[in-house]
């Protein structure tokens, strides 16, 4: 049997590992899907790229209360389809060609198939030309990330659906969509169709949308929605069925009642599930929680010796700067077993592009009140500031919150133009430890940039200087 010195599966993060460090090492990569992983493929690149299009789209919407009268004249869909995927399907094919072929990969082979344990460090992979491999290693990566949830509601596996994973590749904008689903990826989804003119629907269980933001941001984000699409919220859907016509009837409860909605595609948007599953982990031992999470200490190492898990696959978090930042420790922890590093989920921020944007570090205000910390919160308009009245900004604000004692800050929220950049000041004084109140008043904030937003909401937080 073939033996290798490590074994990473799954090119998403994972494959961010292997580099000229390695070189002494005999490596294999194995991967079922398109290289590159979901963020590359169908994840955070494509759909930004989506977005900033919906973005431009929605644009005429808005110019006129500047004195600018614009008109869409229409959305070239295989245009924005083919422009995006004309770009990333050959990073993808790269990548694959890159480890396959160069020279720089001579001590890596790569399995193109679905790998399983059958025994103690022991793979076998299906290969996508049906031939199986089976060999052992010494170390293994497992970076096999995670995949959409389908819920079991009647008749929805014989109408048909798209997920994140299809979406994008629509033949044509259908007129009608649907989205089950009210958290990431029915806010980012939403804004590309509708932006696009799509009449879009989001049929929510929860009575607001986005409901793990602080409740102030998820309250203002559903009302913003309410006004730009069909929101349907406290819905159950009980029933999915197909007309001849092709048309998608669905049918939900709600606490009053019963009713229907007819549309043209459907899009399922109810979370990721870990591909643990697949792995067959009982037969090497490699413990897995009730989540289906690949169970890690803080080296990211899994309870056997030598094998290390990474991203989607055991992070609560399913985000890719998180997978990232894992991938760099494994990375370091493989080369460095004797001096290893912890990986760092003090302060993981997150975004959501959908329209306005939205971005969060820390606790919310309502978790803070759980934990029973003493914490001062403040919140600043856009509308405020200067950059707001060149934006003509009436809904967006950044609220920050801090510990009464300390003056460090414990969450930021934002929503709002830029959410996403805004924010990124408050990531790194949580990180290095900045107190607040020095924040807001040691530094120049550039005038009138939209980091005033930021500013403003520092300075009015009640903290006192040190010291
Ligand atoms: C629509 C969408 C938008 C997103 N946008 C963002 C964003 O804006 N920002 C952000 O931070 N995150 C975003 N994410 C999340 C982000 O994409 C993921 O957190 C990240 O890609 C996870 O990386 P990973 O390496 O853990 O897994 P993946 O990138 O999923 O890689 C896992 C790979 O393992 C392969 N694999 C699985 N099982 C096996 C097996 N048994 N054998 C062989 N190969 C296997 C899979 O085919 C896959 O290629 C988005 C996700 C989605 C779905
Ligand atoms: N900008 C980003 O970083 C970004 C973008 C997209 C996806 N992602 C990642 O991908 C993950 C998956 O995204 P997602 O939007 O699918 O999941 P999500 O966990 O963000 O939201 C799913 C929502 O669907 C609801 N839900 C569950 N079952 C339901 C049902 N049967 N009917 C109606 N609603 C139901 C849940 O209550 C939840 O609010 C995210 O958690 C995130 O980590 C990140």
């Amino acid at each position: 049997m073939t033996h290798y010195d490590l074994v990473i599966i799954g090119t998403g993060s994972g494959n961010t590992i292997v580099n000229r460090r390695f070189a002494g090492w005999k490596v294999a990569i194995v991967e079922r899907g398109t290289f590159g992983g979901t963020c590359l493929n169908v994840g955070c690149i494509p759909t930004k790229m989506f977005v900033h299009a919906a973005d431009v789209a929605a644009t005429p919407s808005v110019s006129s209360r500047f004195g600018v009268d614009e008109e869409l004249l229409g959305v070239r869909w295989a245009d924005v389809r083919d422009r995006i995927f004309g770009r990333i399907d050959p990073i993808a094919a790269g990548g694959s060609e890159y480890r396959h072929h160069n020279p720089d990969n001579a001590n890596v082979t790569v399995y193109d198939g679905t790998g399983r344990f059958t025994g103690d460090k022991e793979l076998t992979v299906d290969n996508q030309d049906g031939s199986t491999s089976v060999f052992s290693a010494d170390r293994f990566v497992l970076a096999s990330g995670s995949r959409p949830v389908i819920p079991p509601i009647p008749g929805l596996e014989e109408t048909g659906y798209h997920t994140s994973n299809t979406i994008m590749r629509l033949e044509q904008l259908p007129a009608r969509l649907a989205i089950i689903g009210s958290g990431f990826v029915a806010a980012e989804f939403a804004h590309v169709f509708a932006s696009f003119g799509v009449d879009v629907t989001i049929i929510a269980r929860s009575k607001a949308l986005l409901r793990h933001e602080d409740a102030e941001l998820a309250a203002q984000y559903t009302e913003i929605a309410q006004q730009k699409y069909d929101v349907r919220l406290n819905r159950e859907t009980i029933r999915v069925t197909r007309h001849d016509d092709g048309e998608i009837e669905l049918k939900m409860l709600h606490p009053d009642g019963a009713e229907e909605l007819i549309v043209d595609e459907l899009l399922v948007a109810v979370g990721r599930v870990p591909n643990s599953d697949l792995l067959n982990l009982d037969a090497t031992g490699v413990e897995v929680d009730g989540e289906g999470r690949i169970v890690v200490d803080k080296y990211q190492q899994t309870n056997v010796d030598g094998i290390y898990a990474l991203g989607d696959v055991t992070s609560p978090h399913q985000l890719k700067h998180v997978a990232n930042h894992e991938a760099r420790v494994v990375k370091h922890n493989l080369l460095n077993p004797d001096d290893r590093i912890a990986s760092d989920h003090r302060f993981v921020p997150h975004a959501v592009f959908s329209s306005p944007q939205i971005a969060s570090v820390g606790l919310t205000e309502e978790q803070a009140k759980e934990r029973g910390i003493p914490y001062v919160a403040a919140v600043q308009r856009y509308a405020d500031i200067a950059y707001g009245w060149a934006m003509e900004d009436t809904t967006g604000f950044a609220k920050v919150i801090a510990d009464a004692n300390t003056g460090q800050l414990i969450g930021c929220h934002i929503i709002g133009p830029q959410a996403p950049t805004v924010i990124q000041p408050v990531i790194q004084a949580m990180s290095f430890g900045l107190d607040a109140y020095a924040m807001a008043r040691e530094q120049y904030w550039i005038h009138p940039a939209m980091p005033e937003v930021l500013e403003n909401a520092l300075l009015k937080l009640e903290l006192h200087p040190k010291g």
